[in-house]
């Protein structure tokens, strides 16, 4: 018999696979004073005259969460290291890289812990945390490379150069092993090679280009790393397409460049930009920032792209579809930036569109296309179910499936659960609703404050806020650990958005339930969601396949034309590419040939 979802939700929040959510230990050491450091690269190097300025919080948030009050009495989860942000640079306690001029000298300063245990018996790795990861779902997943002379792939950090400072600190991120997108995209960014790689949601692609990142800059003896004058010139940009997640970006890729010398500052809309501006003037290495602010600081001329070694583009597809590629394309070929051949290219997505893919080649150059699983396919972890619900039946569905899921969560409470609409209006009058209802809900949409988008983010991920109601500004990237369900309300219009969306949940190798509400106005989803379910061995239900039978291609301008299940995924492997369509000139300019489902109007709200 087919489970039922409520089982299915239990047994996500309950994984067998031994995840140690919910294990109750919460780290509180404080912050011990040690040694200073000196990252390997800069020993043997004559010390600087600079003092180091006065201690602050080294936050480089921008936005102000003084106003949050307390915190949210803490994570019903235990104490995970990841991307908990009352724990990190937030907190306003010691340390940070103050220092004005950056470089040589740097290295002397305390650096606020971002794993916040100091202690160093604290640093047992007996927990484990992320070796609960259930790599076996991901052993027998196909992989594509295709170029020229494709590194082969690790099967172990250990049998990378990465630097100690960096292994360190992947033994303090508890990752025993390297998932397969880091096992093959690792050894070809460090062989200095540009690279498409193509993953399945929540396997791992954001260490996959920081680790080559950061291990580059530790490498480069001869960086010149001060700002001249009131100028930043970072050495790698990473540009993502949400505010929210470049600032998860910028907490992870701190976590792995912590005690290596290496500085990483963030930059996004909606929060004062003179608090980024004197984080900037302090030094920087790698600037994770969103289009829109970044535009911003290069034309106050506060930040130069001179010196760009490593340029990555996260959610790649996204940051090149019609809503953000004139930004893009401004940034990368209008400014300083260094050619594509003199800085090292590396775009990463779960999904990329052929056009998408097209597009892309401007930006790289002799590149190597990977593909871990089909591109824009989502992972079995994610057991995806349908039902047939009417309009004006939805608000009464979601109240039953919350119902369900309540009473059998843990200890009867609810269970993180993302609820994706497609308005900012639906959105706001939804958590409106599931509030007089008794259902703890928050929302995020363009239309809230940066302020409240933080705060709305913070309260679901402690669970105090335990239902998120949100439009496609929280579909891509986030990593909010258990997160039980993802409920599409409303489904979206293009089936790599649904991929992302339903890609919040089952992360990391562990398992996850999404349910979609699919209805008339959705026929044009059926064919790729029942493709996209039969490919990831989930029922169809029989309804959904008379529909999909009936209906045209639809589901996205982009993807699955030729139906085939694995291979020519790389763009350039099709015959028209070799006819002359493809390569340096693509044919897309910047007017673009690709509408990617988002109208021009969504940047800013995406930003
Ligand atoms: N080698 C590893 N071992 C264990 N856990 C890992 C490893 N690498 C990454 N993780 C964890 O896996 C989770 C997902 O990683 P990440 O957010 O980079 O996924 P992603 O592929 O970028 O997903 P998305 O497509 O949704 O952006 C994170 O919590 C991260 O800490």
């Amino acid at each position: 018999m087919r489970t039922s979802w409520a089982d299915s939700v239990a047994a996500a929040e309950n994984p067998a696979s031994g995840s140690s959510a919910n294990n109750g230990s919460v780290r509180t050491t404080s912050a011990l004073t040690r040694p200073a450091y000196v990252p390997p690269h800069l020993r043997n190097r004559p010390p600087s005259s600079d003092p180091p300025a006065p201690a602050n919080s080294g936050s480089t948030s921008g936005a102000d969460r003084s106003g949050y009050g307390a915190p949210l009495g803490g994570s019903r989860w235990g104490g995970g290291p990841r991307n908990d942000y009352s724990r990190s640079g937030y907190s306003g306690g010691g340390g940070g890289w103050n220092n004005r001029s950056g470089g040589w000298d740097r290295g002397r300063e305390r650096e606020v812990n971002p794993f916040g245990d100091d202690d160093p018996t604290e640093q047992e790795f007996s927990e484990q945390e992320n070796s609960g990861i259930n790599f076996d779902a991901y052993e027998d997943i196909p992989v594509e490379t295709s170029g020229d002379n494709v590194p082969p792939p690790v099967n172990t950090f250990a049998e990378i150069d990465l630097g100690e400072a960096l292994n360190q600190n992947i033994r303090r991120c508890k990752y025993v092993k390297p998932t397969p997108v880091q096992r093959h995209a690792i050894p070809i960014s460090l062989a200095g090679r540009d690279l498409m790689a193509c993953a399945q949601t929540g396997s791992g692609k954001t260490a996959a280009f920081c680790f080559p990142i950061i291990s580059g800059i530790m490498k480069d003896q001869f960086a010149q790393r001060r700002p001249r004058g009131r100028v930043a010139f970072p050495l790698a940009l990473i540009l993502s397409p949400t505010r929210e997640l470049s600032m998860q970006i910028h907490e992870e890729a701190k976590k792995f460049a912590y005690q290596t010398g290496v500085k990483v500052v963030v930059a996004y809309g909606g929060a004062p930009i003179n608090q980024q501006l004197r984080e900037l003037e302090r030094g920087v290495d790698i600037l994770v920032a969103t289009p829109g602010r970044l535009v911003d600081l290069l034309e106050r001329a506060r930040v130069s792209l001179e010196l760009i070694k490593y340029l990555a583009l996260d959610e790649a597809d996204r940051m090149l579809d019609m809503g953000f590629e004139p930004q893009i394309r401004k940034i990368v070929q209008q400014m300083d930036m260094p050619p594509p051949g003199v800085r090292q290219t590396m775009l990463f997505s779960a999904t990329f569109p052929k056009e998408i893919q097209r597009l892309a080649s401007d930006f790289l150059s002799t590149y190597i296309f990977l593909a871990v699983g089909r591109v824009g396919s989502s992972t079995d972890l994610i057991a995806q179910r349908v039902e047939f619900v009417h309009e004006s039946d939805k608000r009464s569905h979601l109240m039953d499936l919350l119902h369900a899921q309540k009473a059998n969560g843990v200890h009867g409470k609810q269970a993180l659960t993302l609820v994706f609409v497609e308005t900012k209006k639906g959105a706001d009058s939804l958590e409106h609703w599931l509030c007089i209802n008794g259902f703890p809900a928050t929302t995020i949409h363009g239309d809230r404050t940066q302020q409240e988008r933080e705060h709305a983010l913070k309260s679901f991920k402690s669970g105090h806020t335990p239902i998120l109601v949100a439009t496609d500004v929280a579909a891509r990237g986030l990593d909010i650990p258990h997160v039980a369900h993802v409920v599409n309300f409303d489904l979206p219009n293009d089936i790599d958005d649904y991929v992302h969306r339903i890609g919040r949940t089952g992360r990391a190798g562990k398992s996850g339930l999404a349910t979609a509400f699919f209805n008339e106005n959705n026929t044009s989803m059926a064919r790729a969601l029942a493709e996209l379910m039969q490919e990831s061995n989930q029922e169809v239900p029989a309804w959904l396949s008379r529909y999909a039978a009936r209906s045209s291609y639809g589901g996205g301008k982009n993807r699955r034309s030729g139906g085939g299940r694995f291979g020519g995924r790389d763009f350039r492997r099709d015959s028209s590419y070799n006819r002359g369509g493809g390569g340096g000139g693509s044919g897309y300019g910047a007017s673009g040939g690709y509408s990617g489902g988002y109208g021009p109007g969504m940047t800013s709200a995406w930003d």
